[in-house]
């Protein structure tokens, strides 16, 4: 019996090939393609390996980062998203953008086994050529820290040579972060967010706040809290987790591949990279579980 490639079934299957459909468009002089839409013509030739001769490994070096940093561009683009909605009181739209963040956050986090291929040798052959770069120059890893509470004017200074960079930063350090944005909601909804909460001034970093234990306690043992405010809370809870889950393997990343060298970037390296993971971006709804069942 022939199908609509003009094949048997028995052909087919002896072959070990399956023939293209008479119906598929093979033809993209004038209609829309794959590699149109995506522009992959730009995207798979912003590879530019720096090493001479050219080193095997620098390739999965530059793809790492740029797939980390189309995974930030998401990221970003969905948690602008989730503020925006959460200050429209719409909850449960922000909770699916939140959803998404979580995800990529886990797939950003596994990806580091694959950079765990390089071996500290293999590095260090093309290390030279990387010059005074370096991740802390990452100006949307800078917008989602500062985007969950830990604002830093300081990090600014980084970006004074792109202007593009700076006043993306510059205006999010200024503007309420994704907590500031949801504390207003439970303002709105009648829980007891004290006024200095939400008059606070955002560009500061967020700094730990004893009175909204009992909040987040209430909304944690009442029967009565609505779905979205307790799944609210534990998403903040995962995203928390997640993001320290991603410092926590860049630094063991770091430390197996060159060790307590200093950084590119003129830190002190894996000693630098190791405060970062006292940082908090909720600590209230940490600090709610020790007082749960009290
Ligand atoms: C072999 C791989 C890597 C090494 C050896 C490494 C090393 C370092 C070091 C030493 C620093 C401290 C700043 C400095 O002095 O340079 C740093 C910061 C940073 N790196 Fe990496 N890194 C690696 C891979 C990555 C990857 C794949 C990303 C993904 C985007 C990344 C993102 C960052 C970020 C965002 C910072 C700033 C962290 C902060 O401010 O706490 N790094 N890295
Ligand atoms: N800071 C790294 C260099 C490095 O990892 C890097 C260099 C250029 C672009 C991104 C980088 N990734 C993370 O810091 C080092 O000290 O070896």
């Amino acid at each position: 019996m022939e199908n609509r490639t003009g094949h048997s079934e028995e052909n087919i299957r002896a072959q070990n090939i399956r023939p293209i459909e008479d119906s598929v468009r093979t033809d993209f002089s004038q209609a829309m393609s794959y590699g149109g839409y995506l522009d992959l013509d730009r995207l798979l030739t912003s590879q530019h390996p720096l090493s001479t001769p050219e080193h095997h490994d620098e390739l999965l070096f530059i793809i790492q980062h740029q797939t980390s940093e189309l995974w930030l561009k998401l990221v970003l683009h969905e948690l602008l998203e989730a503020r925006r909605l959460l200050d429209a009181d719409n909850l449960a739209k922000a909770l699916k953008c939140i959803a998404r963040v979580k995800a990529i956050q886990r797939t950003m986090t596994e990806q580091w086994s694959v950079l765990g291929t390089l071996t500290p040798r293999e590095y260090s052959e093309f290390r030279r050529f990387l010059g005074s770069s370096s991740g802390f120059q990452s100006h949307q890893y800078r917008a989602v820290e500062f985007l969950l509470g830990n604002k830093n004017r300081d990090m600014l200074r980084v970006f004074e040579s792109d202007p593009a960079a700076h006043s993306q930063l510059s205006t999010l350090l200024e503007e309420p972060t994704l907590y500031d944005a949801f504390l207003a909601v439970l303002a709105r909804a009648g829980y007891a967010v004290a006024a200095e909460i939400l008059e606070r001034d955002t560009s500061e970093p967020w700094t730990f706040r004893k009175d909204l234990v009992p909040v987040f306690q209430e909304i944690y043992e009442s029967e009565a809290t609505p779905w979205g405010f307790y799944e609210a809370c534990e998403d903040l809870v995962d995203i928390e987790d997640n993001f320290h889950a991603w410092r926590f393997r860049h630094l063991r990343t770091v430390q197996r591949t060159i060790g307590f060298k200093v950084g590119t970037g003129g830190s002190s390296g894996v000693d630098f990279l190791k405060r970062a993971l006292d940082l908090t971006f909720f600590p209230e709804l940490y600090a709610v579980r020790t007082e749960i069942g009290n």
